[in-house]
């Protein structure tokens, strides 16, 4: 059968309308760095300042912002307001976006305190739970109710994301019932993979993934470092002692 549509193999996938992935990941941090520099009363930024407020390289920035059509002025730079209005509209967060989180335990208890989403477009509209000992608390201003009331809340809340906070077990049928219920977009914090149909967009999030990269490169800066002070080998007929010489993790292994 052949494909819908082809990609050129090593080509940069790309959304419907051809922006690459790898330039939607980074725009929402585009938007957070052109609201910090709004909120400081910045009114034009060039792409050095707002490179260096994303913490990404000016080029890829200019890059990543023509896609939008956005090109800034020459020695003026980028207009704050204008380029935050323009990435919002492209995320799709210039409309507030509903949002239930299913279950309220230690993580689901975090999010659902966290109040920076409401300025970010997005209303969690129900917090929801299996276990009857937590349906009825308080959590801030809301409360947690019964995941069986999942379909009614979708229909009537105009849900369009769930965040899945479950232990991996029921996740994957928490999951099952927020597609049938209707919800579109998922944002899972599960240890798990969970399949989705066509149609609906899954996103993981897993912070011991990012705490294991960031220990591989400290694994490589603490290797160079040591590669780096190379100690007095002791020689033998010209050569250094093989067990003496250097390691990832220092002298000998
Ligand atoms: N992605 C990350 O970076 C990250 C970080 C920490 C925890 N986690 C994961 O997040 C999840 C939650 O962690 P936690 O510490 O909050 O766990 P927790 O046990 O405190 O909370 C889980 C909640 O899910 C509810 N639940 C269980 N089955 C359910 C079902 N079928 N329907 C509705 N609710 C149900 C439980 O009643 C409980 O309140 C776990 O899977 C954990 O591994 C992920």
């Amino acid at each position: 059968m052949t494909p819908a549509r082809s990609r050129r193999p090593g080509a940069p996938s790309r959304t419907e309308r051809g922006i690459p992935e790898a330039t939607v990941a980074r725009l929402p941090v585009y938007l957070r760095a052109l609201t910090a520099l709004s909120d400081s009363g910045t009114a034009t930024a060039s792409s050095e300042d707002l490179a260096t407020a994303a913490g990404v390289n000016s080029a890829k920035l200019r890059k990543d912002l023509s896609y939008l059509g956005s090109y800034g002025t020459r020695g003026v730079g980028y207009d704050v307001e204008y380029l935050r209005y323009q990435i919002a509209r492209e995320i799709g967060v210039t409309q507030d976006w509903s949002v239930v989180i299913v279950g309220i335990g230690n993580l689901g208890h975090a999010l659902a305190n966290y109040s920076g989403f409401g300025t970010r477009g997005f209303r969690i509209v129900a917090l929801l739970d299996a276990d009857p000992a937590l349906i009825g608390a308080r959590v801030g201003e809301m409360v947690v109710r019964d995941f069986a009331e999942l379909d009614e809340i979708v229909a009537t809340e105009d849900v369009a994301i769930g965040v899945i906070t479950t232990p991996a077990g029921p996740a994957q049928e928490v999951c099952d019932r927020l597609v049938a219920a209707g919800v579109t977009s998922i944002l899972n914090f599960a240890p798990v993979v969970l399949s989705v149909p066509a149609g609906v967009d899954i996103r993981k999030v897993d912070l011991s993934i990012e705490l294991q990269i960031l220990a591989y490169h400290e694994q490589r800066k603490s290797g160079e470092a040591a590669l780096t002070e190379v100690p007095e080998l002791p020689v033998i007929n010209g050569l250094p002692k093989v067990d003496d010489l250097p390691t990832k993790r220092g002298v000998g292994a």
